[in-house]
């Protein structure tokens, strides 16, 4: 129950956001709790080789994950493909992977010949500069999906990246350009390198008939993300300089604006392929959906949905310092950087000052629509956990004790091994109070 004065105050958060004000009834749809929840999931499990778990509407804790065999201790339990991901810029230094499906590409040679090359021009892992190694990729995007949404002016600017290193390898022995550029080229290979092989990169699914189906990732990721969101010479973008801005932007400060961008090019490049499907391909401009155009995008946005909780504003975990009772106003608050210009004008010196350094700790996110089903507990049976042969960018998850058929597959989101205190502390952040077995007992 709101109390009369949070209500003023949502009310007034209300009119803060225009798309709310133009489209109000539709993002109230697309907000609502996703329906056929079941069907959904039992569908998405069938799509997976590991099929041995359920998803269940769990009572007090929305959805988890059930065993639906046993499973020993060290048994695969989960391999869930990623609905939408990215690599972290400051990544990028260190490894040139897929950006469909996260797999190495290339050759060892290329792997390391590329780090040096970026050594030696200072840049690293440290640096949020994106960037990327221009001169052996191509630029054509169907051709390659080793560069995930990068900011081109870097790109093709070996100057820039000189300038946005903020610290150079000075303790590492440089090897003459010639080596390096050799290692790139795929001149100079290094002994014994045919024994570590990097495995292809292409996107492998279940067809209809539940075979192994292969399409290679460009063509995939080009389908299903970044036709819309392409800066190179392919774009169709009808505004690239503001995409290119928004790229920048996003690899500058936070860059999961820019997963936030490929899940909403993937609901509409599905929305766009649902209605060629149901009305000969007409488009109509979102201003327009009437009903049935509604229920297609609400059809498209499905997967996202099935994970989506709340509006950023309305679920950022609470900061400490703000009294449960500020709630409202802290909310308000927030939604208003998110919709004014003012924002620029609060974060601007605060990053400046920050410099180059201030996205150190990220790594990249992603959404596993599976994974994320699973249920935190600070005594879990599974665990995240890549074996040796887990070099694609799915999730992975295994028993870490025998698991019962019917019992709830949980993992630990944190360190579990921390006092009762410090894990209700690093589960605050996540937006809840933990009530897990282990967690119930100490609390009494
Ligand atoms: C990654 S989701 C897990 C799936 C979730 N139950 C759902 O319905 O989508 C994490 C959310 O589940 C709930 N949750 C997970 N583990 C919990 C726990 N041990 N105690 C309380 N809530 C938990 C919290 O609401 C948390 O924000």
């Amino acid at each position: 129950m709101q109390s009369g004065a949070e209500e003023r105050c949502f009310s007034e958060m209300a009119s803060v956001c225009p798309i709310d004000e133009k489209c109000a009834s539709q993002v109230s749809s697309l907000l609502q709790p996703p329906s056929s929840l079941q069907d959904y999931f039992d569908n998405l499990i069938s799509t997976r080789p590991s099929q041995g778990i359920k998803v269940h509407q769990n009572t007090h804790l929305g959805k988890g994950v059930y065993a639906e065999v046993d499973f020993r201790e060290e048994e695969l339990v989960l391999k869930d493909q990623m609905l939408v991901g990215i690599q972290h810029s400051s990544n990028k230094v260190d490894c040139l992977v897929c950006s469909f499906c996260f797999r190495f590409i290339g050759s060892i040679e290329l792997q390391i010949g590329r780090k040096l090359y970026l050594q030696n021009l200072g840049v690293s892992a440290n640096d949020c500069c994106d960037m990327e190694t221009s001169s052996h990729v191509s630029n054509n995007c169907f051709d390659t999906v080793s560069s995930d949404m990068e900011d081109e002016s870097q790109v093709k600017n070996h100057q820039n990246l000189e300038n946005c290193a903020s610290s150079s390898s000075k303790d590492n022995i440089s090897l003459p350009n010639g080596v390096v550029e050799s290692l790139m080229n795929g001149e100079l290979v290094l002994p014994y390198s045919n024994k570590f092989p990097i495995a292809f990169c292409c996107f492998l699914f279940w067809g209809m008939q539940r075979s192994i189906l292969f399409k290679s990732c460009a063509e995939t990721d080009w389908e299903l993300f970044h036709s819309i969101l392409c800066t190179g010479e392919r774009s169709e973008s009808p505004s690239r300089e503001a995409l290119s801005k928004f790229i920048q932007h996003a690899n500058g400060t936070n860059d999961i604006f820019l997963l936030a961008a490929k899940a909403i090019s993937f609901t509409i490049l599905r929305y766009r392929k649902l209605e060629a499907a149901h009305q000969g391909g007409k488009h109509t401009s979102p201003d327009a959906l009437d009903g049935s155009d509604l229920s297609l995008l609400l059809e498209a946005w499905k997967p996202i949905s099935m994970g989506y909780k709340r509006r950023w504003w309305d679920c950022i975990a609470l900061p400490d310092d703000v009294d449960y009772s500020d709630e409202a106003s802290f909310r308000k608050q927030i939604k208003e950087l998110a919709f004014t210009k003012e924002a620029e004008l609060v974060t601007r010196p605060i990053l400046d000052s920050l410099g180059d350094d201030y996205s150190i700790c990220c790594q990249g996110t992603a959404f596993f629509p599976l994974q994320s089903c699973m249920n935190h507990s600070c005594c879990p049976n599974a665990k995240a956990f890549k074996r040796e042969e887990d070099r694609d960018g799915q999730a992975t998850i295994i028993a870490c004790r025998p698991i019962s058929k019917g019992e709830e597959v949980t993992i630990s989101y944190i360190d579990e091994d921390l006092p009762y205190e410090e894990r209700q502390a690093l589960l605050a952040d996540y937006g809840f109070k933990c009530r897990c077995p282990k967690c119930l007992k100490e609390e009494s």
